[in-house]
């Protein structure tokens, strides 16, 4: 029938997201057809991941940061940290001098009453707590691990904890799923977490978890991939991960991944290159449950059959799921020892395969982020140290997520590009990098021990 001419058919006009989306995908296309159409040899230098340039802007922004790191900002702990972790993640140390730099800034920037601000003299905040507790991890040595003030950091989990299970961000400041993580994880990584932290941490992330399966900052929001990495890391770390429902939520997480190869942070958003880290890490998590029930069976009978990803506290009792478990009702906290979840995670691998497109996610990041030195969100983006630390966190988690198990090394055909693009394994709860992790869980269990 003809459109009758009173009501003529509307002018289709695209929405700002979408002509954001042409331009997006027209930038990626173009740098994948580049690829394509450049012989093997111009290929495999595409694919390269660019060691030596990404060094000298990070040494150059660690550098940067002053003599004394005397910039003025309240982002100093993070950027720290951005750099600290890519350094690491590449195999690269920093030297004697900057090292103490690094240690004695973040010293300054700790609270007589515990917890670090964004600079010295500044307010203590969860997330600078967070950033400066892992860049000395990431630094590692008795110096820098030993300049963390446990027992004043433990009293400020404690100020910052709110009756609502969760945590504020600093003293009046918001409760949301980035506090409650900041709080755990910097609990769990210095071996000072106990109940009266995690009390309540588990109703208030459950009431995030919105009807698409991911979870959002606050109740009532949006589900958000930053928010499901500390949403599904906090729950792991205070063992009630198997009150989320994992089945939706890892739904939600793989449709997440665009055909650009990259992943989007939420539902009809653009690919961003920092959530390689925020969704392949929390894909990861998941895939590690898994491998966590399936130990010691056929995975993919196991795949069908598990239903719980409760991680207990030895290898022997692995096997033994309660019937509550078993169903999938809350759990008991108190039964687990919470500590030793961190290295279960780690330790277990699966021949499962990854969760998402492996490959597709380290082309967008090797192609679409990667830059002379540093890395971006997506074309048409400048270079940043957030996004150079979360596209390499994230392509380390996608080389390790298909490992065989955990003292092998990924097989060549996990790492696309050359096997020199392998980065160092991480521990994703925390994003640390894993032998500076193992060397603080010993430090910080024998400090417990005196
Ligand atoms: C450890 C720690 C503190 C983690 C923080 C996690 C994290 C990255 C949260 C994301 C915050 C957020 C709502 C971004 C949306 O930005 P946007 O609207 O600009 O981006 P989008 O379009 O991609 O959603
Ligand atoms: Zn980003």
């Amino acid at each position: 029938m003809d459109p009758s001419p009173s009501s003529p058919v509307p002018e289709y006009k695209p929405t700002k997201t979408q002509e954001d989306q042409w331009v997006v995908e027209s930038q990626i296309f173009h740098n994948y057809n580049l690829f394509c159409n450049s012989p093997p040899n111009l290929q495999a230098v595409l694919l390269e991941i660019q060691r030596d340039n990404h060094i000298e802007y990070l040494m150059k922004g660690l550098r940067n940061l002053g003599p004394s790191f005397v910039v003025l900002d309240a982002n100093r702990p993070w950027l720290c940290y951005w750099i600290l972790h890519s350094l690491a993640l590449l195999g690269e140390c920093v030297d004697v001098a900057l090292e103490r730099n690094a240690i004695d800034f973040l010293s300054r920037c700790q609270d007589e009453h515990g917890g670090y601000g964004g600079g010295p003299g500044q307010m203590p905040h969860l997330c600078t707590t967070y950033a400066a507790v892992n860049s000395l991890i990431t630094l590692g040595g008795r110096r820098s691990l030993k300049s963390i003030n446990r027992a004043k950091i433990y009293s400020y989990l404690r100020r910052m904890k709110h009756t609502s299970g969760g945590f504020s961000m600093h003293d009046g400041g918001e409760i949301d799923v980035r506090a409650c993580y900041t709080a755990i994880s910097v609990a769990s990584v210095l071996n000072i977490l106990d109940e009266e932290l995690t009390q309540g941490v588990g109703n208030y992330i459950l009431s995030c978890q919105t009807y698409e399966g991911g979870i959002a900052g606050e109740p009532g929001s949006e589900a958000h991939g930053g928010y499901t990495f500390c949403g599904l890391a906090t729950m792991i770390l205070i063992n009630e991960v198997n009150r989320l429902d994992l089945a939706s939520l890892t739904d939600w997480l793989v449709f997440r991944q665009g055909i650009e190869g990259g992943f989007q942070g939420r539902t009809n958003k653009l690919v961003d290159g920092c959530y390689s880290f925020w969704q392949g890490g929390a894909a990861m998590l998941i895939q590690r449950l898994h491998a966590a029930t399936d130990e010691g069976h056929d995975s993919a009978e196991s795949d069908e059959g598990s239903t719980s990803s409760e991680l207990s506290d030895d290898e022997e009792s692995d096997s033994e799921i309660s019937p509550d478990q078993e169903e999938g009702h809350d759990c008991e906290v108190d039964q687990v020892d919470s500590a030793s979840i961190p290295v279960h995670i780690v330790r277990r691998h699966t021949e499962l395969p990854p969760l998402f497109q492996s490959h597709a996610l380290q082309q967008y990041v090797l192609l679409c982020s990667q830059m002379e030195g540093g890395f971006r969100d997506k074309p048409g983006k400048h270079r940043d140290f957030y996004h150079t630390c979360y596209c390499l966190s994230g392509l380390a988690a996608a080389q390790y997520s298909w490992s065989k198990d955990a003292d092998s090394p990924p097989l060549p055909r996990s790492v696309l590009g050359p096997y020199s693009n392998l980065l160092e394994p991480i521990n994703p709860l925390y994003d640390i990098v894993l032998d500076k992790y193992y060397e603080a869980r010993e430090f910080f269990t024998k400090a417990s021990e005196l």
